[in-house]
Protein backbone atom coordinates (compact mmCIF):
# COMPACT_ATOMS: atom_id res chain seq x y z
CA UNK A 1 0.00 0.00 0.00
CA UNK A 2 1.55 3.41 -1.21
CA UNK A 3 0.16 6.65 0.11
CA UNK A 4 -1.10 6.89 -3.76
CA UNK A 5 -3.66 4.13 -3.12
CA UNK A 6 -6.51 5.87 -2.49
CA UNK A 7 -6.25 8.09 -4.84
CA UNK A 8 -8.15 8.94 -8.22
CA UNK A 9 -6.36 6.99 -11.29
CA UNK A 10 -4.89 8.54 -14.02
CA UNK A 11 -3.40 6.04 -16.63
CA UNK A 12 -0.89 7.38 -19.37
CA UNK A 13 -0.22 6.91 -22.67
CA UNK A 14 3.63 7.92 -23.51
CA UNK A 15 4.27 9.44 -26.94
CA UNK A 16 8.29 9.18 -27.64
CA UNK A 17 11.16 7.92 -25.75
CA UNK A 18 13.29 10.77 -25.97
CA UNK A 19 14.39 12.80 -22.80
CA UNK A 20 11.72 14.39 -21.90
CA UNK A 21 9.64 11.33 -21.60
CA UNK A 22 12.15 9.38 -19.48
CA UNK A 23 12.02 12.21 -17.08
CA UNK A 24 8.47 12.66 -16.89
CA UNK A 25 7.56 8.71 -16.70
CA UNK A 26 10.50 8.13 -13.76
CA UNK A 27 8.84 11.18 -12.25
CA UNK A 28 4.64 11.15 -12.24
CA UNK A 29 5.25 7.62 -10.63
CA UNK A 30 6.65 8.93 -7.01
CA UNK A 31 5.32 8.18 -3.93
CA UNK A 32 4.84 11.52 -2.03
CA UNK A 33 2.80 13.17 0.11
CA UNK A 34 1.27 15.82 -1.06
CA UNK A 35 0.15 13.92 -4.11
CA UNK A 36 -3.54 14.69 -5.37
CA UNK A 37 -4.19 11.71 -8.09
CA UNK A 38 -2.41 8.55 -8.63
CA UNK A 39 -0.64 7.82 -12.30
CA UNK A 40 -0.21 4.85 -13.81
CA UNK A 41 1.95 4.43 -17.37
CA UNK A 42 -0.23 2.35 -19.18
CA UNK A 43 1.47 2.19 -22.22
CA UNK A 44 4.50 3.81 -24.23
CA UNK A 45 4.81 4.21 -27.96
CA UNK A 46 7.92 4.43 -29.83
CA UNK A 47 9.37 4.33 -33.42
CA UNK A 48 10.99 1.07 -32.42
CA UNK A 49 10.27 -1.22 -29.78
CA UNK A 50 13.59 -1.50 -28.20
CA UNK A 51 13.52 2.25 -27.02
CA UNK A 52 9.92 1.69 -25.43
CA UNK A 53 11.41 -1.38 -23.45
CA UNK A 54 14.65 0.43 -22.52
CA UNK A 55 12.86 3.77 -21.13
CA UNK A 56 10.40 1.10 -19.21
CA UNK A 57 12.69 -0.82 -18.07
CA UNK A 58 14.63 2.10 -16.62
CA UNK A 59 11.79 4.45 -15.31
CA UNK A 60 8.89 2.30 -14.41
CA UNK A 61 9.71 -1.47 -14.47
CA UNK A 62 7.05 -1.99 -11.91
CA UNK A 63 4.12 -0.47 -13.91
CA UNK A 64 2.90 -3.75 -16.12
CA UNK A 65 3.11 -1.00 -18.83
CA UNK A 66 2.46 -2.52 -22.74
CA UNK A 67 5.40 -1.11 -25.24
CA UNK A 68 4.29 -0.44 -28.49
CA UNK A 69 6.23 -0.04 -32.12
CA UNK A 70 3.86 3.09 -32.84
CA UNK A 71 2.23 5.93 -31.88
CA UNK A 72 -1.30 4.81 -32.74
CA UNK A 73 -1.81 1.35 -30.94
CA UNK A 74 -1.45 3.97 -27.84
CA UNK A 75 -3.88 6.19 -29.34
CA UNK A 76 -6.04 3.05 -29.79
CA UNK A 77 -5.78 1.61 -26.23
CA UNK A 78 -8.98 2.08 -24.22
CA UNK A 79 -7.36 1.11 -20.85
CA UNK A 80 -5.52 4.82 -21.92
CA UNK A 81 -6.90 7.84 -20.52
CA UNK A 82 -4.76 10.59 -21.49
CA UNK A 83 -1.66 10.59 -24.01
CA UNK A 84 1.51 12.51 -23.08
CA UNK A 85 3.44 13.75 -26.08
CA UNK A 86 6.66 14.05 -25.82
CA UNK A 87 8.59 13.99 -29.51
CA UNK A 88 9.93 17.28 -31.38
CA UNK A 89 8.08 20.58 -31.79
CA UNK A 90 7.23 20.07 -35.21
CA UNK A 91 5.61 16.70 -34.82
CA UNK A 92 3.43 18.30 -32.30
CA UNK A 93 0.25 18.90 -34.06
CA UNK A 94 0.22 15.79 -36.11
CA UNK A 95 0.94 13.85 -32.76
CA UNK A 96 -2.03 15.91 -31.10
CA UNK A 97 -4.27 15.49 -34.18
CA UNK A 98 -3.93 11.78 -34.34
CA UNK A 99 -4.77 11.77 -30.44
CA UNK A 100 -7.42 13.55 -30.23
CA UNK A 101 -9.48 12.38 -33.35
CA UNK A 102 -9.43 8.90 -31.59
CA UNK A 103 -10.73 10.73 -28.63
CA UNK A 104 -8.02 10.68 -25.89
CA UNK A 105 -6.96 13.58 -23.86
CA UNK A 106 -3.68 15.06 -24.40
CA UNK A 107 -1.33 16.72 -22.63
CA UNK A 108 1.24 17.80 -25.09
CA UNK A 109 5.05 19.31 -24.30
CA UNK A 110 5.64 23.01 -25.09
CA UNK A 111 5.41 24.38 -27.46
CA UNK A 112 2.02 23.20 -28.27
CA UNK A 113 2.96 23.88 -32.01
CA UNK A 114 4.80 25.75 -33.84
CA UNK A 115 2.69 28.57 -34.52
CA UNK A 116 -0.22 30.16 -33.49
CA UNK A 117 -2.20 29.06 -36.59
CA UNK A 118 -0.99 25.22 -36.48
CA UNK A 119 -2.59 25.77 -32.64
CA UNK A 120 -5.59 27.23 -33.36
CA UNK A 121 -6.24 23.57 -35.21
CA UNK A 122 -5.73 22.05 -31.95
CA UNK A 123 -7.76 24.14 -29.52
CA UNK A 124 -10.90 23.48 -32.26
CA UNK A 125 -10.22 20.32 -32.84
CA UNK A 126 -9.85 19.64 -29.16
CA UNK A 127 -13.18 21.61 -28.34
CA UNK A 128 -15.14 19.73 -31.53
CA UNK A 129 -14.05 16.41 -30.29
CA UNK A 130 -14.91 17.36 -26.08
CA UNK A 131 -10.98 16.38 -25.41
CA UNK A 132 -8.94 17.68 -22.93
CA UNK A 133 -6.18 19.70 -23.74
CA UNK A 134 -2.92 20.96 -22.31
CA UNK A 135 0.17 22.44 -23.04
CA UNK A 136 2.75 21.06 -20.78
CA UNK A 137 4.42 23.54 -18.53
CA UNK A 138 5.67 22.01 -15.62
CA UNK A 139 7.32 24.64 -13.81
CA UNK A 140 3.68 26.58 -13.45
CA UNK A 141 2.47 24.21 -11.11
CA UNK A 142 5.10 24.12 -8.56
CA UNK A 143 4.74 25.14 -5.36
CA UNK A 144 7.46 27.73 -6.41
CA UNK A 145 5.49 29.12 -9.05
CA UNK A 146 2.17 29.26 -6.73
CA UNK A 147 4.14 31.11 -3.75
CA UNK A 148 5.51 33.75 -6.15
CA UNK A 149 2.29 34.45 -7.64
CA UNK A 150 1.03 35.06 -4.28
CA UNK A 151 4.07 37.28 -3.14
CA UNK A 152 3.04 39.08 -6.11
CA UNK A 153 0.03 39.44 -6.48
CA UNK A 154 -1.96 38.76 -3.25
CA UNK A 155 0.51 40.30 -0.78
CA UNK A 156 2.01 42.77 -3.23
CA UNK A 157 5.47 41.73 -1.45
CA UNK A 158 7.21 44.51 -3.41
CA UNK A 159 4.33 46.45 -4.35
CA UNK A 160 4.04 47.82 -8.12
CA UNK A 161 5.82 46.01 -10.34
CA UNK A 162 7.66 47.68 -13.10
CA UNK A 163 10.43 45.25 -14.54
CA UNK A 164 11.14 41.27 -15.05
CA UNK A 165 14.40 40.10 -16.64
CA UNK A 166 14.54 36.47 -17.14
CA UNK A 167 17.04 34.09 -19.09
CA UNK A 168 17.12 30.67 -19.67
CA UNK A 169 20.33 30.28 -21.53
CA UNK A 170 21.86 26.10 -22.13
CA UNK A 171 24.93 25.40 -22.95
CA UNK A 172 24.13 22.80 -25.25
CA UNK A 173 27.57 22.34 -27.09
CA UNK A 174 25.63 22.01 -30.62
CA UNK A 175 28.86 21.59 -32.91
CA UNK A 176 29.03 18.54 -30.80
CA UNK A 177 25.81 17.02 -30.70
CA UNK A 178 25.15 14.15 -33.56
CA UNK A 179 23.71 15.44 -36.69
CA UNK A 180 20.01 13.74 -35.96
CA UNK A 181 19.63 16.42 -32.69
CA UNK A 182 16.36 18.09 -32.53
CA UNK A 183 18.11 21.11 -31.54
CA UNK A 184 20.48 20.94 -34.91
CA UNK A 185 17.49 20.44 -36.81
CA UNK A 186 15.89 23.50 -38.31
CA UNK A 187 12.97 21.51 -39.27
CA UNK A 188 12.68 20.08 -35.68
CA UNK A 189 14.57 22.28 -33.73
CA UNK A 190 13.51 26.37 -33.14
CA UNK A 191 15.32 27.25 -29.88
CA UNK A 192 12.80 30.05 -29.06
CA UNK A 193 10.48 27.72 -28.53
CA UNK A 194 12.73 25.87 -26.38
CA UNK A 195 13.43 28.13 -24.10
CA UNK A 196 11.26 31.50 -24.73
CA UNK A 197 8.67 32.55 -21.64
CA UNK A 198 5.30 34.43 -21.90
CA UNK A 199 4.47 36.74 -18.89
CA UNK A 200 0.62 37.92 -18.75
CA UNK A 201 -2.07 38.33 -21.18
CA UNK A 202 -2.08 42.12 -21.84
CA UNK A 203 -0.78 43.06 -25.48
CA UNK A 204 2.37 44.51 -25.18
CA UNK A 205 4.21 46.23 -27.86
CA UNK A 206 7.36 44.00 -28.80
CA UNK A 207 11.15 44.59 -29.35
CA UNK A 208 13.31 41.70 -30.41
CA UNK A 209 16.34 41.00 -32.17
CA UNK A 210 17.40 37.03 -32.94
CA UNK A 211 20.93 35.43 -34.03
CA UNK A 212 20.02 33.04 -36.46
CA UNK A 213 22.81 30.96 -37.99
CA UNK A 214 22.02 28.18 -40.67
CA UNK A 215 18.31 28.72 -39.72
CA UNK A 216 18.62 28.02 -36.23
CA UNK A 217 17.81 30.92 -33.74
CA UNK A 218 20.70 30.60 -31.11
CA UNK A 219 19.96 33.56 -29.26
CA UNK A 220 16.60 35.37 -29.12
CA UNK A 221 16.24 39.10 -26.60
CA UNK A 222 12.78 40.25 -26.37
CA UNK A 223 11.70 43.14 -25.12
CA UNK A 224 7.88 43.85 -23.95
CA UNK A 225 6.49 46.70 -23.14
CA UNK A 226 3.13 47.41 -21.40
CA UNK A 227 0.68 50.13 -21.93
CA UNK A 228 -1.11 51.80 -18.95
CA UNK A 229 -0.14 54.43 -16.38
CA UNK A 230 2.91 52.74 -14.70
CA UNK A 231 5.94 51.73 -16.74
CA UNK A 232 6.30 48.05 -17.22
CA UNK A 233 8.11 46.01 -19.19
CA UNK A 234 9.88 42.43 -19.61
CA UNK A 235 12.86 41.79 -20.60
CA UNK A 236 13.23 38.40 -21.85
CA UNK A 237 16.65 36.23 -23.00
CA UNK A 238 17.00 32.85 -24.12
CA UNK A 239 19.95 31.05 -25.83
CA UNK A 240 21.31 27.90 -26.28
CA UNK A 241 25.24 29.23 -26.06
CA UNK A 242 25.99 29.56 -22.31
CA UNK A 243 24.10 28.60 -19.26
CA UNK A 244 22.20 30.96 -17.45
CA UNK A 245 23.91 32.34 -13.79
CA UNK A 246 21.92 30.54 -11.14
CA UNK A 247 19.63 33.70 -10.49
CA UNK A 248 17.87 33.98 -13.74
CA UNK A 249 15.12 36.13 -12.80
CA UNK A 250 14.34 39.47 -11.49
CA UNK A 251 11.28 41.23 -10.84
CA UNK A 252 11.30 44.95 -9.76
CA UNK A 253 8.79 46.73 -7.53
CA UNK A 254 8.15 50.22 -6.09
CA UNK A 255 8.86 48.37 -2.97
CA UNK A 256 11.75 46.37 -3.79
CA UNK A 257 12.96 43.18 -5.94
CA UNK A 258 12.32 38.92 -5.87
CA UNK A 259 15.10 37.12 -7.41
CA UNK A 260 14.29 33.41 -8.35
CA UNK A 261 17.65 31.11 -8.55
CA UNK A 262 18.34 27.17 -9.45
CA UNK A 263 20.50 25.28 -10.81
CA UNK A 264 19.01 26.21 -14.39
CA UNK A 265 16.23 28.27 -15.38
CA UNK A 266 13.81 25.23 -15.83
CA UNK A 267 14.56 24.01 -11.94
CA UNK A 268 13.58 26.77 -9.82
CA UNK A 269 14.28 25.96 -6.12
CA UNK A 270 14.83 29.78 -4.43
CA UNK A 271 13.02 33.29 -4.17
CA UNK A 272 14.68 35.56 -2.00
CA UNK A 273 12.73 39.16 -1.37
CA UNK A 274 15.06 42.22 -0.81
CA UNK A 275 13.07 45.19 0.07
CA UNK A 276 13.57 48.63 -0.40
CA UNK A 277 13.44 49.29 3.12
CA UNK A 278 16.84 48.58 4.65
CA UNK A 279 15.03 48.05 7.99
CA UNK A 280 13.72 44.93 6.62
CA UNK A 281 15.76 42.05 5.87
CA UNK A 282 16.08 39.72 2.83
CA UNK A 283 13.95 36.80 3.20
CA UNK A 284 14.86 33.66 1.51
CA UNK A 285 12.33 30.83 0.91
CA UNK A 286 13.81 27.11 -0.20
CA UNK A 287 11.55 24.83 -1.71
CA UNK A 288 12.31 21.11 -2.61
CA UNK A 289 10.49 17.97 -3.54
CA UNK A 290 11.41 14.59 -4.90
CA UNK A 291 12.24 14.25 -8.46
CA UNK A 292 11.89 17.06 -11.24
CA UNK A 293 8.55 18.20 -10.32
CA UNK A 294 6.37 17.20 -13.00
CA UNK A 295 3.54 15.57 -11.07
CA UNK A 296 2.45 18.75 -10.21
CA UNK A 297 1.59 18.95 -13.88
CA UNK A 298 0.13 15.70 -14.13
CA UNK A 299 -1.88 15.89 -11.16
CA UNK A 300 -3.48 19.39 -12.29
CA UNK A 301 -4.25 17.08 -15.51
CA UNK A 302 -6.07 14.10 -13.31
CA UNK A 303 -8.22 16.35 -11.69
CA UNK A 304 -8.73 18.48 -14.71
CA UNK A 305 -9.71 15.62 -16.43
CA UNK A 306 -11.85 13.73 -13.27
CA UNK A 307 -14.25 16.93 -13.25
CA UNK A 308 -14.92 17.03 -16.88
CA UNK A 309 -12.96 19.65 -17.30
CA UNK A 310 -11.57 20.33 -21.01
CA UNK A 311 -9.19 23.40 -20.16
CA UNK A 312 -6.72 23.94 -17.46
CA UNK A 313 -6.82 27.10 -15.23
CA UNK A 314 -3.34 27.77 -14.46
CA UNK A 315 -2.75 27.62 -18.16
CA UNK A 316 -5.44 28.03 -20.05
CA UNK A 317 -5.22 26.99 -23.76
CA UNK A 318 -6.28 31.18 -24.68
CA UNK A 319 -2.79 31.54 -23.17
CA UNK A 320 -1.34 29.16 -25.06
CA UNK A 321 -2.37 30.99 -28.21
CA UNK A 322 -1.45 34.44 -26.91
CA UNK A 323 2.46 32.98 -26.14
CA UNK A 324 2.72 31.55 -29.60
CA UNK A 325 0.98 34.37 -31.03
CA UNK A 326 3.79 36.29 -29.23
CA UNK A 327 6.25 34.05 -30.66
CA UNK A 328 5.45 34.46 -34.04
CA UNK A 329 5.67 38.57 -34.03
CA UNK A 330 9.10 37.89 -32.41
CA UNK A 331 10.60 35.58 -35.54
CA UNK A 332 8.60 38.12 -37.74
CA UNK A 333 11.09 40.83 -36.31
CA UNK A 334 13.98 38.62 -35.88
CA UNK A 335 13.54 37.14 -39.52
CA UNK A 336 12.95 33.37 -38.99
CA UNK A 337 10.63 31.85 -40.68
CA UNK A 338 9.40 28.01 -40.54
CA UNK A 339 8.30 25.77 -43.26
CA UNK A 340 4.91 25.74 -41.14
CA UNK A 341 4.27 29.63 -41.25
CA UNK A 342 2.75 29.25 -45.09
N1 LIG B 1 9.07 20.66 -20.16
C1 LIG B 1 10.38 20.45 -20.18
O1 LIG B 1 11.09 20.63 -19.21
C2 LIG B 1 10.99 19.98 -21.41
C3 LIG B 1 10.23 19.95 -22.56
N2 LIG B 1 10.77 19.53 -23.69
C4 LIG B 1 9.94 19.49 -24.90
O2 LIG B 1 9.68 18.11 -25.19
C5 LIG B 1 9.80 17.86 -26.58
C6 LIG B 1 10.80 16.72 -26.76
O3 LIG B 1 12.07 17.14 -26.30
P1 LIG B 1 13.22 16.08 -25.91
O4 LIG B 1 12.70 15.04 -25.01
O5 LIG B 1 14.35 16.90 -25.45
O6 LIG B 1 13.55 15.46 -27.35
P2 LIG B 1 14.36 14.13 -27.71
O7 LIG B 1 15.00 14.39 -29.01
O8 LIG B 1 15.19 13.71 -26.57
O9 LIG B 1 13.20 13.05 -27.88
C7 LIG B 1 12.17 13.18 -28.83
C8 LIG B 1 11.56 11.81 -29.09
O10 LIG B 1 10.56 11.98 -30.09
C9 LIG B 1 10.49 10.84 -30.94
N3 LIG B 1 10.59 11.26 -32.34
C10 LIG B 1 9.65 11.02 -33.29
N4 LIG B 1 10.03 11.51 -34.47
C11 LIG B 1 11.25 12.07 -34.30
C12 LIG B 1 12.16 12.70 -35.18
N5 LIG B 1 11.88 12.89 -36.49
N6 LIG B 1 13.33 13.13 -34.69
C13 LIG B 1 13.61 12.96 -33.37
N7 LIG B 1 12.78 12.34 -32.51
C14 LIG B 1 11.61 11.91 -32.95
C15 LIG B 1 11.65 9.94 -30.55
O11 LIG B 1 11.09 8.89 -29.75
P3 LIG B 1 10.72 7.46 -30.39
O12 LIG B 1 11.78 7.15 -31.39
O13 LIG B 1 10.71 6.60 -29.23
O14 LIG B 1 9.37 7.59 -31.05
C16 LIG B 1 12.54 10.80 -29.68
O15 LIG B 1 13.20 10.06 -28.69
C17 LIG B 1 10.21 19.19 -27.22
O16 LIG B 1 9.08 19.75 -27.86
C18 LIG B 1 10.67 20.08 -26.09
O17 LIG B 1 10.34 21.44 -26.23
C19 LIG B 1 12.05 19.08 -23.69
C20 LIG B 1 12.84 19.06 -22.57
C21 LIG B 1 12.34 19.56 -21.34
O1 LIG C 1 12.53 23.12 -21.23
C1 LIG C 1 13.63 22.66 -21.35
O2 LIG C 1 14.37 22.42 -20.24
C2 LIG C 1 15.45 21.54 -20.23
C3 LIG C 1 16.17 21.48 -21.55
O3 LIG C 1 17.10 20.44 -21.55
C4 LIG C 1 15.23 21.39 -22.70
O4 LIG C 1 15.89 21.38 -23.95
C5 LIG C 1 14.20 22.46 -22.69
O5 LIG C 1 13.20 22.13 -23.63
Amino acid sequence: MTMQDNLPTLRWGIIGTGLVASWFVSDIILSRPDAKARHIIKAVGSSMVVKGIEVVEKNCPEQRTKVYGNYYEVYDDPEVDIVYIATPHALHKKNCIDAIQRGKNVLCEKPLAINKAEAQVLVDLAKAKNVFLMEGVWTRYTPLVARLKELIHVEHIIGEVSRVFVDFGLDMNLQDLPSDSRLKSPELGKIILDTGLGLESTQPSIAASQSVVDGMDYISSVILTYPGKTPRQGILTCSLCYKTAPEFMRIEGSHGSILVSGQAASYPDTIVVRHKDESKRDESLSFSHVGFGFYYEADAAALDILNGRKNNSLLPLDETLFMLNLMDNVRAIGGLVYPQDG
